[in-house]
């Protein structure tokens, strides 16, 4: 038998990292991959513009004027992640690359997903961050970082 096999979180964690790499963003790719307790992938996505807006015909910077920034258009990957679910969320957990914004945090937790697996937390100083921690402890939705490293493509045969 085979001893260097993936774990499951670096599995779901690199699923959560292949989705990443679909995002248009130039500044920060994030990917959410959602599971039930059964350990299927029920649920997934990347921060991209909504349906019918084309990523050539939008701002991706982030910086000036509000509307010339992407911040007011993008769907967050863990939004997309849930609305992309196909079947009731109670219960799962999700895997994304970077920790939930407060705003995030708020479907998460109105989606019934009990546990977040994150990588980054780049922005953990942040009042957004501060916003969200609160809300998670409050509603008991456990969170732990793991770290799994780079997606070696060279690894696949
Ligand atoms: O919970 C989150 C927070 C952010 N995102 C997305 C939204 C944007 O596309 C980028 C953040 O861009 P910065 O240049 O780092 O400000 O990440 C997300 O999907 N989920
Ligand atoms: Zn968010």
């Amino acid at each position: 038998m085979r001893k260097d096999y993936i774990t499951w979180d670096q599995y779901f964690m690199g699923v959560a990292k292949l989705s990443a790499m679909r995002s248009k963003d130039p500044g920060t790719q994030v990917g959410a991959c959602i599971i039930n307790a059964g350990k299927r992938i029920v649920g997934i996505g990347y921060n991209g513009l909504p349906q019918g807006c084309k990523d050539d015909e939008f701002p991706w910077g982030n910086e000036g004027d509000f509307l010339q920034t992407k911040y007011p258009f993008v769907v967050h990957a863990e939004a997309n992640a849930i609305l992309n679910a196909t079947t009731n969320l109670k219960g799962s957990t999700m895997y994304v690359t970077l920790f939930p914004c407060n705003e995030c945090t708020k479907l998460i937790i109105q989606s019934g997903i009990t546990e977040i697996i994150y990588e980054s937390n780049k922005y953990q100083s942040s009042k957004e961050h501060e916003a969200a921690v609160k809300m998670l402890k409050a509603s008991h939705v456990n969170f732990r970082q793991i770290q799994v490293g780079e997606l070696r493509y060279d690894k696949i045969t």
